[in-house]
């Protein structure tokens, strides 16, 4: 493995505003692939603020998330980990910010019915580059670890999304702007 991060960085603060450890964070937005509730078939990733630069997230592979009969696709999984690490970012920092780089280590198969537990955490700050990593663990926060990731956020202006983002869904958010940061019933 080669020495994470991979440039000097310096320790992140965790924003004095961020969510308390222990707090149920909001879906971001409400089409997100990863987190949306108007996503039927999406992951429905559920997060919490963790302690210090920690956010614990997970979510229930079902059916429609299949690659080979009854086991989780690599590249969904992958996805939720952006998720996980995005969501982290986000939250713990307080800061816009778009995933450039993300690897992943795939260790043991996920079958369809778990509940994957990711741990998030923010690794290292350079100017704009946020380094961040997790865990994946199998139907506990201490069950075997199927997966690895580590990834490079970037952190960017507003203006980024705004201007590369499809005119008809910035429309649908500013006329709704419930969209984003809806909280969500963690027991449905
Ligand atoms: C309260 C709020 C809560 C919110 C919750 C939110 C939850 C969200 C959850 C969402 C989860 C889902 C999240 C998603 O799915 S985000 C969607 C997927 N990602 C994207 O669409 C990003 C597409 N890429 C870009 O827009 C640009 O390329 C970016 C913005 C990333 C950089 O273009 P920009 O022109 O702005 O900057 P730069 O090129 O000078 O780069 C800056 C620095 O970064 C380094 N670099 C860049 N790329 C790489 C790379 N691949 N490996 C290594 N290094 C890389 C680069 O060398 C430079 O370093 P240095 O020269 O400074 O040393």
């Amino acid at each position: 493995m080669n020495s994470w991060p991979p440039v000097p960085t310096e320790p992140p603060a965790r924003h004095p505003d961020a969510p308390a450890p222990d707090t149920e964070l909001p879906e971001h937005y409400a089409y997100c692939f990863g987190c949306g509730s108007e996503v039927e078939h999406g992951l429905h990733l559920r997060a919490t603020a963790g302690d210090d630069l920690t956010v614990r997230s997970r979510f229930l592979v079902t059916e429609t998330h299949q690659g080979a009969p009854g086991l989780a696709h690599g590249g969904l999984l992958a996805c939720a980990f952006d998720e996980a690490l995005g969501t982290a970012v986000g939250h713990l920092l307080r800061r816009p910010a778009v995933t450039g780089r993300l690897e992943t280590d795939f260790v043991r198969p996920v079958p369809v019915g778990t509940v994957l537990h990711i741990d998030a955490h923010i690794d290292g700050v350079a100017g704009r580059k946020v380094y961040v990593s997790a865990e994946g663990r199998m139907n506990s926060v201490v069950g075997d670890i199927a997966v690895r990731a580590r990834a490079l956020f970037v952190l960017v202006e507003l203006k980024h999304f705004i201007d590369h983002g499809r005119r008809e869904d910035l429309r649908k958010v500013a006329e709704d702007p419930g969209l984003l940061g809806r909280s969500v019933d963690l027991n449905p």
